[in-house]
């Protein structure tokens, strides 16, 4: 099942994001050639029917924390589980994040990350950095990630206050920088002074299970963060990502942003868009702290089905996972104390599956917007397009079967995933990748994984102005030029300053 040589898709309707048609995908030595209708078959080419399915470009996941070292523990699935479980679901490319501490070089941090990453991933990554501290050293070795290392996205934290944190003129300058080196600004956002005060708060009142995680950082919490992060960066001039869009407040702020012209893109996620916070209020402890990830889930049942319209109608942009998954051990860490909990979800394998259901099967957008959402968008934002997020001559060859009319139903006991628990347990989902093709090969199929896997991906480099945020960008600038107003010289007389 796993062979890389000359492959032909046969049958299909090939899915972009702009159109769909009925043709073949010849593939050979990792890269689309062909795409049309009756292919002919070179001599001794593996065939893979897909009559009477959808051919989409493999799902890119654009935020990813695999075997991430966090809150006191490390993150279950590892880049060798993790990207398995994202093929098995139709998902050929994730974008990790480094996350180095306070002090540490961000190309230390960089090269510690790729030492985990490249022996093991099963399909392709990349990585954001994440910029945790600020100083000079910080501010030059942004250049040279973005330079010499293939990275165009940084991402800031507004929350973590005694680990991540920036202040806003931090924000400003790493905004500004990213402005300079032609990258992408990316922020978590949540106001980390009002979650510190909402935790003593809570832990005060003796609210001490997961229910005061989302208690203390509230829609608002997120909302005012968002709404900062998107002034700053108009003030610097610079393209905004938000990762992790999760309440309708903060939802709403960068929609009106975009409508206002300013280069803003949000970034639901699976778990947001496939369930939400009322289960922190479950009974069963440990069920209530699987969900606690920052920002939280929201407890209004009709944040999910909110956050799918505006992802419909362009308003966001793309879909992560955020996947950081904790097994029940992990989690009681905080048992006594939500706030030790470790933060974090799954959504790498389900995360096609979870859109398709309610996105495309409730009718809310079409297979074309399913793709832009699932990939086609986050290769633009992070100039991986049209390499990644397309099926065209000269594309690599990542792509799913995709079968729109079966069914399966999500569970931790049937999951690829290293977590002993699913977030979107029983959930029954339309939508199933029958066969992922990864580089040219075809690595899952029948419900099974190619056995030889790890370390088969590879460091996908992206080079820095990606034209999908900086073109409107370089026209704002030039049409935005601040200017003096011309004058004659005042004349009159002018009072002098007091000793
Ligand atoms: N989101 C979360 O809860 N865990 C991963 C770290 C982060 O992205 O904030
Ligand atoms: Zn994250």
């Amino acid at each position: 099942m796993s062979d890389a040589g000359v492959v032909v898709v046969q049958g299909g309707r090939v899915v972009n994001a702009e159109y769909s048609e009925q043709a073949d995908v010849l593939i050979e030595g990792g890269v689309v050639r062909a795409v049309g209708p009756a292919l002919p078959v070179p001599a001794g080419a593996r065939l893979v029917s897909a009559h009477g399915r959808l051919v989409l470009p493999g799902g890119v996941d654009p935020h990813t924390h695999m075997e991430l070292p966090f809150m006191g523990t490390r993150a279950v699935d590892d880049f060798y589980q993790g990207t398995r479980a994202a093929l098995a679901g139709g998902t050929t490319m994730i974008v990790d994040f480094v996350l180095g501490a306070r002090g540490i070089s961000l190309l230390d941090a960089f090269r510690t990350w790729r030492g985990w990453a490249d022996p093991n991933v099963c399909c392709d990554y990349s990585l954001h950095v994440g910029v945790t501290w600020w100083s000079e050293q910080v501010s030059e070795e942004m250049g040279v990630l973005v330079r010499s290392e293939g990275v165009n996205s940084f991402k800031a934290f507004m929350a973590y206050k005694e680990a991540f944190m920036l202040r806003d003129p931090e924000l400003f300058s790493v905004f500004r920088r990213c402005k300079e080196l032609g990258a992408i600004a990316q922020v978590h956002a949540e106001n980390g002074d009002l979650i510190a005060e909402g935790e003593k708060e809570m832990l005060e009142r003796g609210i001490t299970g997961p229910e005061g995680h989302e208690l203390c950082r509230p829609e608002v919490v997120e909302a005012e963060a968002t709404n900062r992060a998107i002034t700053i960066a108009g003030r610097a001039r610079c393209p905004l990502y938000v990762v992790h869009v999760m309440s309708k407040a903060a939802a709403g702020v960068i929609a009106r942003a975009r409508r206002a012209g300013q280069v803003v893109f949000g970034e639901p996620i699976a778990a947001g868009l496939g369930t939400d916070g009322t289960h922190y209020w479950h009974r069963d402890w440990r069920h209530a702290a699987a969900y606690v990830m920052g920002p939280p889930l929201r407890p209004d049942p009709t944040t999910p089905g909110y956050l799918m319209d505006l992802l419909a109608n362009d308003d966001l942009s793309t879909t992560g996972t955020d996947n950081c998954t904790f097994n029940a051990c992990q989690k009681a860490m905080g048992k006594d104390d939500f706030t030790k909990i470790p933060n974090g979800v799954n959504g790498v394998e389900d995360r096609m599956s979870v859109i398709w259901e309610r996105g495309v099967h409730s009718g809310k957008m079409d297979e074309n917007r399913f793709v832009a959402v699932t990939s086609t968008n986050a290769a633009k934002i992070f100039n991986l397009h049209p390499r990644k997020g397309r099926i065209a001559p000269g594309c690599d060859a990542d792509l799913v079967v995709w079968n729109p009319n079966a069914t399966r139903t999500i569970s931790a006991r049937t999951h690829h995933q290293a977590v002993d628990f699913n977030i979107f347990e029983g959930m029954e989902c339309h939508g199933v990748a029958d066969v992922t093709i990864s580089r040219g090969r075809v690595v899952w199929e029948g419900g099974l994984l190619a056995p030889d896997l790890r370390g088969t991906g590879r460091y996908v480099p992206r080079a820095a102005f990606p034209d999908y945020a900086y073109q409107r960008i370089r026209a704002q600038d030039q049409a935005n030029q601040p200017r003096a107003v011309e004058r004659e010289p005042y004349q009159g007389p002018v009072l002098a300053p007091d000793a």
